[in-house]
């Protein structure tokens, strides 16, 4: 049985008087251990769906089902890091970090070591005492990350997490990620604009259609793991499921741009 099971979702919106579907007629089945990555045009109801999953949204069509049970309220399985952080302003990077465990009543000492772990490694050391407006955007992103991390959730929801980082660091919080996720092996459904992550990172990629977003196609990666986020270009599985995928995937940005 597959643990996050989307059957028939449509969701929709009000604007200016005017209801629009943003999704339609969702059909994804997730198992657990997988990294999923998702990717589409702007606007197609990528976000929309992790908020579905997360029971902070509910659908107007079809049935979200986690672990077998619906998916109604707060889903307190997943963890999601959204496209905009949700950092405090008044706490430090230690202390938002911690806001999970403290929530849970961990202990201060199991806290600070537990959180100085994930701090190093989204390559944070040293900024434990700085207030989060004391940061870049993509610091701040690695803060949430951690913070992520550091609460332990079954499941990973990330949206975007590394869209506001540089090159360089993307490649080096890919190749972590990988790490956390073969180490703690969480389920992980990922959204990101970028084609090279979402091959460089999925077991499977799924292409949504612009909107109302549906799932176009969805890829299984075939390249082995570990893998080497470096040089995975490199690989001639790499360009195949990348030519693959681009060709469905063109189709729907040209109609956006056309637009
Ligand atoms: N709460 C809301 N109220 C009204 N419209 C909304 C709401 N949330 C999302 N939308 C609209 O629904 C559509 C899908 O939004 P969503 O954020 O899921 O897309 P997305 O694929 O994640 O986009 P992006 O890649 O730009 O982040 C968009 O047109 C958006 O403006």
């Amino acid at each position: 049985m597959a643990l996050i099971k989307f059957s028939g979702v449509s969701k929709q919106f009000e604007r200016n008087d005017e209801t629009f579907w943003a999704t339609r007629n969702i059909n994804l089945e997730v198992e657990k251990g997988e990294f999923l990555t998702v990717i589409g045009p702007s606007g197609c109801g990528k976000s929309t769906v992790l908020n579905l999953c997360a029971g902070i949204m509910t659908a107007d069509e079809g049935a979200i089902m986690y672990d077998g049970k619906p998916v109604n309220k707060v889903n307190t399985k997943v963890g999601y890091m959204t496209q905009k952080d949700n950092l405090l302003p008044w706490r430090t990077v230690m202390k938002n970090v911690e806001l999970g465990l403290e929530i849970q009543g961990i202990s201060r000492s199991e806290r600070e070591k537990r959180c100085r772990r994930y701090i190093e490694m989204v390559g944070l050391d040293g900024f434990e005492k700085h207030y989060p407006q004391e940061l870049s955007g993509g610091m701040r992103k690695r803060v949430s990350l951690a913070q992520l991390l550091a609460y332990n959730p079954e499941t990973l929801l990330l949206d975007e997490p590394f869209g506001a980082l540089d090159a360089q660091l993307r490649l080096i919080m890919q190749d972590k990620l990988l790490e956390i996720w073969k180490e703690t092996k969480k389920t992980i459904i990922f959204v990101t604009h970028d084609l090279d992550e979402a091959v460089s990172l999925g077991d499977r990629v799924a292409v949504f259609s612009k909107r109302p977003g549906t799932i176009k196609m969805i890829e299984k990666i075939n390249i082995p793991r570990p893998r080497d986020v470096y040089n995975i270009r490199l690989s001639p599985d790499f360009s195949k499921a990348h030519t693959t995928l681009w060709s469905a995937l063109k189709d729907e940005f040209e109609l956006e741009v056309s637009i």
